[in-house]
């Protein structure tokens, strides 16, 4: 596998990659060579999605090589992961849609045999379009796609293949490594003109084939992208500021998916009797999770409890809501802590522990401070980088 599941393996490849963060980075990070020739980009995502590297540690590392000039666009694209998180913990009901629609859309497929059809070709990568097919198996191979064949790929899905896009959004999260209910679902709706309202994304034949290196020119794609209808976004709640626990206090510890990097909470006094490793991957779907996605967080939990395991206590494996209450009933401590865990699988799968005892979320301090920015565009999110390295103590200007 291209993608070792382990805090090691994501040092290597962020060691390798920083070299190449900064001028190269904004010049070529545009251009898919495809499979196994991502070297413009720094394919990390799938370890900072699940902070097998945090987002501080990853700008540590760049701005340490790298003028904040010299990084500009390789640190403005760590926020947009930021930004979205932000955005939807702001407005949770945007994902309880989606999921929604994801039902809705899987209905139609099963009674509209048109419809089946074409999802089923876009899916298996048979459609014909040789770029789209070949994007659809290297993602189903290995886990990953590079951003910009995402737009282009989420753009036909949408304004070429006509397909549902909670569809589309819901094959990426079946299958990519980096899945993530923020990033995924707020730019399929960026691409359809339901993020920013109206404003959406149309792949092009001559953006395609400059960009893929004259790999792939595809013929009858949609020439206009008229923006999906929707409701306008809600407006924003307050962003979560996190609990505070009494470290003293005898504590079970919950390590998730969506953060596996529990030193934080070791510097904080947090000393747990025992430890849930929790895997919400089945979650992300109605349908099938793929293998790729189900390993790599496994092999995930398997590298927190390596590294970690004196600190952690008795540990147990868990992957559905009634194994974890009855854990923690079993557990019996006081309190249960746990990495704040964004709006998703994870997040849902522990709203079932709540109601028995206090769960305790802990916010690491880089996302309290960065959240609350995202009330309107990533334009005037971004206006605040400066202030969130500077507490960083990382070079700003
Ligand atoms: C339709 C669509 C769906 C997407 N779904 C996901 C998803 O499920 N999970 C996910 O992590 N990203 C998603 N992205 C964002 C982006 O494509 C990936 O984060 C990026 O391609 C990861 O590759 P990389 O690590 O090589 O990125 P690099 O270019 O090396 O960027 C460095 C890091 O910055 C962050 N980043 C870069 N671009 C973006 C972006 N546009 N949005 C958010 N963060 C970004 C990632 O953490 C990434 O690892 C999606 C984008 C699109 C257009």
């Amino acid at each position: 596998m291209d993608f070792p599941a382990t805090r090691t393996a994501a040092l290597e490849k962020l060691n390798a990659f920083v070299p190449r963060a900064g001028a190269d980075y904004a010049r070529l990070r545009n251009y898919d060579h495809g499979a196994g020739k991502h070297e413009n980009v720094s394919t990390l995502s799938p370890y900072i999605r699940h902070r097998l590297l945090t987002e501080p540690e990853v700008l540590a590392a760049v701005l340490g090589r790298h003028s904040p000039r010299a990084a500009d666009k390789f640190v403005a694209e760590v926020f947009w992961r930021t930004y979205w998180k932000g955005w939807l913990e702001m407005r949770p009901s945007v994902w309880l849609d989606y999921r929604a629609g994801v039902l809705r859309a899987w209905d139609r497929v099963q009674s509209e045999t048109g419809l089946r059809r074409t999802w089923e070709q876009a899916c298996l990568g048979q459609t014909g379009i040789d770029a789209f097919d070949a994007w659809a198996r290297e993602l189903a191979q290995t886990g990953y796609l590079h951003n910009h064949a995402r737009m282009w790929f989420a753009s036909i899905w949408v304004f070429t293949l006509r397909l549902p896009w909670q569809l589309g959004a819901d094959f990426f999260l079946r299958h990519l490594l980096d899945g993530d209910p923020a990033s995924n679902t707020l730019s399929w709706r960026w691409v359809e003109g339901l993020q920013t309202r109206g404003k959406t994304y149309l792949a092009r034949q001559s953006n395609i084939a400059k960009f893929t290196g004259q790999r792939f020119r595809p013929q009858g794609l949609a020439p206009d992208a008229p923006a999906l209808d929707g409701p306008p976004n809600p407006p924003p709640l307050p962003a979560p500021t996190g609990d505070t626990p009494d470290m003293a206090r005898p504590s079970a510890l919950i390590l998730h998916e969506d953060d596996l990097s529990p030193g934080f909470l070791f510097d904080r006094g947090l000393r747990p009797v025992a430890t849930a490793l929790v895997r919400a991957t089945a979650q992300r779907s109605p349908l099938a999770v793929s293998e790729n996605v189900h390993a790599f967080a496994a092999q995930a939990l398997q590298d927190v409890q390596a590294r970690w395991g004196e600190r952690l206590g008795a540990v147990s494996v868990i992957e559905d809501a009634t194994d974890l209450r009855a854990w923690v009933e079993e557990a019996g401590t006081e309190q249960v802590v746990t990495p704040y865990a964004p709006v998703g699988p994870v997040s849902e799968m522990l709203g079932a522990v709540q109601a028995d005892r206090p769960l305790l979320r802990c916010l690491r301090d880089f996302d309290a401070r960065a959240w609350p920015h995202a009330t309107h565009g990533f334009f005037r999110f971004k206006e605040h980088i400066p202030d969130l390295l500077a507490a960083l103590n990382l070079p700003a200007r």
